[in-house]
C-alpha cells in the first residue's frame, strides 16, 4: 500500500467557523485543506438574508491567510418568517448556495429556528424553483423522544414528508448518524444526498462514554452504538455519489465543554482530511476518499470540481493538546493524540 495519498482539492460541505475573533483560526484551519466550505449560519443572531450573508462573508474573507483562495459558500438560517423573495434575492446574489433548516432548540443556537415546517412550505417552495439546496439538521426536538432516537423519528415525521412535497429540491441530510439515515437516503431519489462527519466515522459511543464522560465528543446528532456507526462508513466508502464529506466542525471554548453542562461540538477542522483518511484506511477504501471528499459534494451541488490537488503522507504526527480560538482556547478532537496522516503540500 501506497504512503502516499495525492487527491483533487476537497471541499467541506458543513462547517461552522463562527465570528470575530475566532475567524482568523477557523479560517486558517479550513483553507489549508479545502477549495470551498458550506459555511453554517448559526451565529448569534443568525445569518437570515443575502445582506447578513454578504457581511458574514466579507468577514470570513477578511479573514483568509495571505494568498489563500478559499472560497465560502454561503448558507441562510431558515427561520418561521422567512420569506419566498428572501430566497429569491439569495438566489440571485449568486454567494448563497442554501438554505438550512434547524428544528427549533435541536441544537447549538437554534433557538431562532423553525418551529413547524408547515411555516415555511412557501419558503421551501420558492428554493425549489430557483434550485436551492435544504439542509436539514434532522433531529427531532420533542422531550418525550430519546436522545439517540432522535434522527430516526424526524426521518418516519418528517423528512420522509419534505422529499415526497417537494420532488425536484435537492434535500442534503446534515451529518447523519444512524444506518436508518443511510437506509433512507440511499433509498431516495438522487436529488437527496447527506454529509457525513469524521467524528461519526472513526468513533461511537463507548468512545464518549466509557471509562469516563469525554465532552470533546460530545455533538449534535450525538454518536450512535457502533452498528450504526459501521453502516456510516459502510456508505461513506461505498463509491455512492448521494454521499458526501461534511465536517461539521463546530469549535466551543474549552471551558464551555468542560463544564457542568457542556455544549455540542466537536472540533477537527485543524485535521479533518487527516482523519477521514484514516476512516477510509481502517476499510481499506482509500481509493474511495476522492470521490467523497472532492467529487461528490459538487456534483451535487451543480459546481465544478476543483482542479489543483493535495497530498497526503502516511507519517505520525502528535496533535495540539489546544489552539487559540480568539482570545480563547479550542481543544480539538484526538488533542495531544497521535494522527497517522499529515498533509503534504499542494501538487499542481
Ligand atoms: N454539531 C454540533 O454538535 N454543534 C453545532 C451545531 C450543529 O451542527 O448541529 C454547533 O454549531 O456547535
Ligand atoms: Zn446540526
Ligand atoms: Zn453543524
Amino acid at each position: 500500500m501506497s504512503d502516499r495519498l495525492t487527491l483533487l482539492r476537497p471541499d467541506d460541505w458543513h462547517i461552522h467557523l463562527r465570528d470575530g475573533a475566532a475567524l482568523p483560526h477557523t479560517v486558517a484551519d479550513v483553507a489549508r485543506t479545502f477549495g470551498r466550505a458550506i459555511i453554517m449560519p448559526n451565529l448569534v443572531p443568525p445569518v437570515r438574508n443575502a445582506a447578513e450573508a454578504d457581511a458574514y462573508r466579507q468577514r470570513i474573507l477578511a479573514a483568509r491567510p495571505a494568498g489563500s483562495r478559499f472560497e465560502p459558500l454561503m448558507v441562510l438560517y431558515l427561520t418561521d418568517r422567512t420569506q419566498p423573495e428572501e430566497i429569491r434575492q439569495a438566489k440571485a446574489s449568486g454567494f448563497v448556495h442554501a438554505a438550512k433548516l434547524y428544528p427549533a432548540g435541536a441544537t447549538t443556537n437554534s433557538d431562532s429556528g423553525v418551529t413547524s415546517i408547515d411555516k415555511i412550505l412557501p419558503a421551501i417552495e420558492a428554493m425549489a424553483e430557483v434550485g436551492m439546496p435544504l439542509l436539514i439538521h434532522g433531529e427531532v426536538t420533542r422531550g418525550d423522544v430519546d436522545v439517540f432516537d432522535r434522527e430516526k423519528i424526524f426521518i418516519d415525521e418528517h423528512m420522509r414528508r419534505v422529499v415526497e412535497l417537494f420532488p425536484t429540491l435537492k434535500v442534503v441530510f446534515e451529518h447523519i448518524t444512524t444506518a436508518d439515515a443511510v437506509q433512507f437516503v440511499t433509498e431516495a431519489p438522487a436529488n437527496v444526498g447527506a454529509t457525513i462527519t469524521a467524528h461519526h466515522l472513526l468513533y461511537n459511543r463507548n468512545h464518549m462514554l466509557v471509562g469516563g464522560i469525554r465532552p470533546h465528543f460530545y455533538c449534535l446528532p450525538i454518536l450512535k452504538r457502533n452498528t450504526h456507526q459501521v453502516a456510516l462508513l459502510d456508505a461513506a466508502t461505498s463509491g455512492n455519489p448521494k454521499f458526501f464529506l461534511g465536517t461539521d466542525s463546530a469549535p466551543h471554548a474549552q471551558h464551555a465543554k468542560e463544564a457542568a453542562c457542556g455544549c455540542a461540538g466537536c472540533y477537527t477542522a485543524y485535521a479533518a482530511i487527516e482523519l477521514y483518511a484514516e476512516a477510509f484506511e481502517q476499510r481499506n477504501a482509500l481509493d474511495k476518499l476522492e470521490g467523497f471528499a472532492s467529487l461528490n459534494g459538487p456534483r451535487f451541488y451543480g459546481l465544478p470540481a476543483n482542479t489543483d490537488r493535495i497530498t497526503l503522507v502516511r507519517e505520525d504526527w502528535t496533535a495540539p493538546a489546544s489552539l487559540p480560538f480568539g482570545e480563547l482556547t479550542v481543544i480539538p478532537l484526538r488533542a495531544g493524540e497521535t494522527l497517522r496522516w499529515r498533509l503534504l503540500e499542494e501538487s499542481k
